[in-house]
């Protein structure tokens, strides 16, 4: 499988996407640097890394998803491909209208990083067909805005095409508010596109997969993206 990890200015997951991929997973993982115009060839997906690109200015993401590789990665998606956006990485496909809705800044104002749990909405995804509907995974945050708002009129529409793919919940799988680490609506952690093939989240599965350094509450993830591929 080759994988494509655009790289920003302000980037820094990129290398845990790196790591992730081509390290633990084994796959051909080719970084990016946003000015170029195109893809590698044979691009299978793409992933969108977390960080600060352009230093969080305007908004976050909002600069990067005018980068010139971004209209390569629409095209990509546009034909079917994958793509993956991770924290900074959800926040660039919003900007970029890849996915519906915007991050705002968390309820409590502050940069949160922590473990959380999250529930599988959506287990028939490429990104998530390895695991069941309902299973809990941990997985780390760190972010500033990770506050997912919608229009309710979006909100109701995406809810009832099931675009969510996890929702934050307790270690036993509940759902409440007091298991929201940063206000998101109806406890949103990422969603999916009409399609399928565009997923976007806050929490980081690329920082829990190698067991050389720590929990690997991400693998779920990444094994479903192998097993799509293996079938693809
Ligand atoms: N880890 C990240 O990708 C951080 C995203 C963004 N810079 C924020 O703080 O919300």
């Amino acid at each position: 499988m080759r994988v494509a990890v655009p790289v920003f200015p302000g980037s820094n997951c990129d290398h845990d996407a790196l790591h992730a991929c081509g390290t633990v997973m084994g796959w051909d993982t080719i970084p990016v640097w946003h000015q170029e115009t195109r893809l590698p060839e044979n691009t299978e997906l793409v992933i969108i890394p977390g960080g600060f690109s352009y230093g969080d200015y305007l908004r976050c993401g909002a600069i990067a998803a005018l980068s010139p590789i971004m209209a390569d990665v629409k095209r990509h998606a546009d034909n079917g491909g994958l793509v993956l956006g991770v924290c900074n990485g959800f926040q660039i496909l919003c900007e970029a209208q890849l996915l519906p809705g915007a991050l705002l800044r968390n309820e409590s104002l502050r940069f949160i990083h922590a473990d959380v749990h999250l529930r599988v909405e959506r287990a028939d995804l490429p990104f998530t067909r390895a695991m069941k509907a309902g299973d809990v995974f941990r997985v780390p945050i760190a972010h500033a805005e990770g506050n997912f708002t919608l229009q309710p009129e979006e909100l109701a529409d995406l809810e009832a095409r099931g675009g969510v793919a996890f929702r934050y919940c307790s270690a036993a799988g509940e759902i409440g508010e007091a298991h929201v680490p940063n206000g998101a609506v109806n406890g949103i952690a990422g969603i999916t596109n009409l399609k399928g093939n565009v997923l976007g989240m806050m929490p980081h599965p690329e920082r829990a997969v190698d067991p050389k350094l720590g929990p690997t509450g991400g693998l779920g993830i990444f094994r479903s993206l192998a097993e799509a591929f293996a079938r693809a």
